[in-house]
């Protein structure tokens, strides 16, 4: 399938004319062998010296087909082990560059972390590059944001989209299951972004657009059709997930930031992922995701029960918890780089007063995230990762995880809402 980019751009009721940067999306099966075919059209004939990042893994899903499409292409094969989307990673990748000849244009062969790192280099080189995502794993293919982990902090770094993206749905399927669950959980996650979202918006008039959000309510009604579909290894399943996937990744370039895709649940698992944890796991990025959402769902449902009964005080004024985050985060740079993140003070912006007054509404954003036990069943699906035990952490990993993740960046959840009723300490347990 070409996926018809007109219906995403242009002029929109929220106010705004949505751009993307991204020009063409080719889903479908087979579609590596259109390579030659495409690079001949206009704007992608005026490149001459490509060169590939892809690992020692992605190469063999994709890679060495895409080697003998482009003619003259040059390769950059990282080793897969300890390839993190780091500091290191992005060294490795530029010293390959500084030994070949120069390139007009990447391409980036391969998951997450390729992708990252390939768009990192193409921002700082100031060049293009195309897609070839090798597995459903992540939302992040035409992102405009390199997800990073910069000396230790998860960070999001300016960087650039694919100007094409090529996704053979045969290679996507053929991926290892657990890459697939992965994407799956990474897809699942827009619940709870899209509520943190919707009731920030409500509380303090941040920017949303209906549309965006339809979008991916749509991906999300779809995924939940597919998922037999996928334990299956129906194509037309993988197409269904990467399309949703794809989506999400375009409703951040409407954007023109990671809202849509991005809450509590994510930040849970940026959490996680930071180095200070001390617990070394070892899980990709949508199982933390999918973790991060049945945890963050979880508990705004329990607020809801409170809210519900009318059993509860809001309080005036809510504070950074900067003593956690000192006691957490060791690392004083880290500690300083999360302080900065998180001054001014964002709930600032929520005034008490509206928080009670739009408790109904409140109510019905939460009540349209699945309870746990829908999301563990889907995930249960296709093999996904459901419990913090399973990511490798203790269970008392919770409530410190819900204390201080949201903070590890400045974007209002309603993770971080949370502190100004006093059913809070009850809640996050
Ligand atoms: N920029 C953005 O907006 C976003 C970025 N991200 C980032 O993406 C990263 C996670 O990416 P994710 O895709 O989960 O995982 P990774 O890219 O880190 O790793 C995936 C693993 O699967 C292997 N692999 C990929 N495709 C195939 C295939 N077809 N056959 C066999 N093996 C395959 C890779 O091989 P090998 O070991 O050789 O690499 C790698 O081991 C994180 O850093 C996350 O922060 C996530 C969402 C959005
Ligand atoms: O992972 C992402 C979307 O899936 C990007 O999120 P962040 O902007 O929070 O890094």
């Amino acid at each position: 399938m070409n996926i018809d980019m007109t219906k995403f751009s242009g002029k929109c009721s929220c106010g705004r004319n949505h751009k993307l940067t991204v020009n063409e999306i080719i889903l479908e099966e087979g579609a590596l062998q259109r390579i030659p075919e495409i690079l001949q059209k206009d704007p992608y004939i005026g490149y001459h010296s490509f060169a590939m990042v892809c690992d020692e893994n992605t190469y063999e899903a994709a890679g060495k087909e895409v080697e003998a499409l482009i003619k003259g292409i040059q390769i950059i094969k990282l080793e897969s082990e300890n390839l993190h989307a780091n500091e290191v990673g992005v060294n490795k990748v530029r010293e390959a560059l500084e030994q070949m000849k120069e390139t007009d244009c990447l391409v980036a062969v391969g998951s997450g972390t390729i992708h990252d790192l390939t768009r990192y280099h193409a921002y700082e080189k100031k060049i293009p590059f195309i897609s070839v995502p090798t597995a459903a794993s992540v939302d992040g293919y035409v992102s405009t944001v390199a997800a990073m982990s910069w000396y230790g902090f998860k960070k999001s770094m300016i960087a650039v989209s694919p100007i094409l993206v090529i996704a053979d749905s045969q290679v996507i399927a053929q991926a290892p299951m657990r890459l697939t669950a992965s994407g799956a959980g990474d897809l699942l996650g827009k619940y709870t972004a899209l509520a943190d979202w919707k009731i920030t918006h409500l509380l303090n008039g941040e920017y949303i657009c209906d549309r965006i959000c339809s979008m991916e309510y749509e991906a999300l009604d779809n995924l939940k059709n597919s998922l037999e579909g996928l334990k299956n290894g129906e194509i037309a399943a993988y197409e269904e997930l990467m399309y949703g996937l794809l989506l999400s990744g375009l409703a951040m370039q409407m954007t023109g930031n990671s809202r849509p895709a991005s809450g509590a649940e994510h930040h849970m698992a940026h959490f996680w992922e930071m180095a200070v944890i001390n617990e070394e796991i070892s899980a990709y990025h949508g199982e933390k995701v999918g973790v991060g959402l049945i945890l963050a769902g979880g508990i705004y449902h329990k607020a809801a029960s409170y809210l519900k009964k009318g059993e509860f005080c809001i309080k005036d004024h809510v504070d950074v918890e900067t003593g956690l985050i000192e006691v957490t985060f060791r690392d004083r740079e880290l500690c300083e780089s999360i302080k900065k993140t998180n001054d001014p003070n964002l709930l600032d912006s929520i005034h008490p007063d509206l928080l009670s007054e739009k408790t109904k509404e409140i109510i019905k954003i939460i009540e349209e995230i699945p309870e746990a036990e829908e999301i563990e069943d889907m995930l249960r699906k296709v093999g996904g990762v459901k419990s913090l035990e399973e990511l490798g952490f203790d269970p008392s990993m919770k409530e410190k995880t819900a204390r201080i993740a949201p903070y590890i960046r400045d974007r209002v959840t309603y993770l971080r809402i949370l502190k100004f009723y006093d059913f809070y300490d009850q809640i996050i347990k």
